[in-house]
């Protein structure tokens, strides 16, 4: 069973990335929609040279590409505290700045994208706001239905726009240009939605890299499209990833577990492998012990026959993101020891 630990800025550092591969990890996950491409360069170094100072021959990298998705910009408190009923004023934006006036969103005309009374769900869902009033092409007004906190660089979905947008972005294809040099085992697509998305994908990077660097390609599902054109994205790709967070917001999320259930057995019945990703531990970012749901839904990921899980939050938040892979390898060993016992009591 795979077990990806993404890396994030209070994990790169040699100690830390040493200590989530010996709690088990073994493929390293660079989200380079949170950095810049040098900012990346550097990260992937650091975990190559501990990767090859202990000869962790089994530990991989997967460089984790964006697609085109909107965004809180970075502002200069970070957080912002979020009161229910409260209007707040949304307002694309492209330099650092404070979030006194307005929230400051990575997209331009983002007054163009929207409507009136259409919901705007923050992250994985934490908050969500209802818009009110839109001023103008650049900026609009909304309530927010529950009180939070919002953070900078927290994704921002607006149902039905994601599957028609491009999502190979000048920044995707700056970040490709960089795998030249990196060359991570693995490069997942963000909001693939077709077959020819990852055909465009793989020509982008042989057109970059040359034709000697052959990754595995890795699919993430995370929009309507991507579960519409399932079977035909499990074909042409090496590993599909069902991003859990994005398709709850782009998708119903009380739908999630049925598409789970059946994307495992898809690609079973194909072959193919499936990593599971979001929330798997979240509750590890501020507590010792999972809660109970979690140790089910990843019992239940193990014994329906998926090939990994993708931890999120869970390695970039806590000041000890090894403690989150222990918690993970122990409740799948006990999945796979279970599997076959027939006895309840183990
Ligand atoms: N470079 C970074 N700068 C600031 N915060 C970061 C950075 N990388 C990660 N984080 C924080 O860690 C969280 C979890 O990181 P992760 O890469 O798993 O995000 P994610 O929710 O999977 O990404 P995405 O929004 O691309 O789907 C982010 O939501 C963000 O709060
Ligand atoms: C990992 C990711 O991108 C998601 O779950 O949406």
């Amino acid at each position: 069973m795979e077990i990806v630990a993404t890396i994030g800025p209070l994990s790169t550092n040699y100690s830390t990335i040493k200590s989530i591969i010996e709690a088990g990890a073994n493929l390293l996950r660079f989200n380079f929609a949170l950095g810049s491409t040098e900012e990346m360069i550097e990260r992937v170094d650091v975990a190559k040279k501990v990767i090859s100072d202990h000869n962790y021959n089994n530990v991989k990298i997967l460089a984790d590409l964006p697609g085109c998705k909107i965004r809180v910009c970075d502002f200069i408190e970070g957080k912002l505290h979020i009161n229910k009923k409260n209007k707040y004023i949304f307002k694309s934006c492209f330099e650092l700045t404070s979030c006194k006036e307005f929230i400051p969103i990575n997209y331009p005309n983002i007054g163009k994208c929207v409507s009136l009374d259409q919901l705007l769900i923050i992250g994985d869902g934490e908050i969500v706001f209802c818009i009110e009033e839109i001023y103008n092409d650049e900026s609009f007004t909304a309530v927010a239905l529950n009180s939070g906190v919002l953070r900078a660089l927290n994704g921002i979905s607006i149902s039905g726009e994601i599957d028609k947008l491009n999502h190979f972005t000048s920044n995707t294809i700056n970040h490709i240009k960089s795998l030249d040099y990196l060359r991570p085992d693995f490069v997942a697509f963000s909001f693939v939605r077709d077959a020819d998305m990852v055909i465009k994908g793989k020509e982008l990077i042989q057109h970059s890299c040359g034709i000697n660097y052959k990754p595995k390609i890795v699919s993430k599902i995370e929009t309507p499209l991507g579960i519409e054109n399932f079977e035909s994205i499990v074909g042409i790709t090496d590993i599909i990833l069902l991003a859990r967070g994005d398709l709850a917001v782009y998708t119903d999320y009380s739908k999630l577990g049925i598409y789970q259930t059946k994307a495992i057995d898809i690609c079973k019945l194909h072959k193919k492998k499936i990593i599971i990703s979001t929330q798997v531990l979240e509750s590890l970012v501020d507590r010792y012990f999972p809660t109970r749901s979690e140790v089910s839904d990843l019992t239940n990921i193990v014994l329906k026959g998926a090939h990994g899980i993708m931890l999120c939050k869970e390695t970039v938040l806590p000041s000890e993101p090894s403690h989150t892979i222990e918690v993970a390898k122990k409740i799948i060993s006990q999945a796979l020891l279970a599997q076959g016992n027939e006895r309840f009591y183990i």
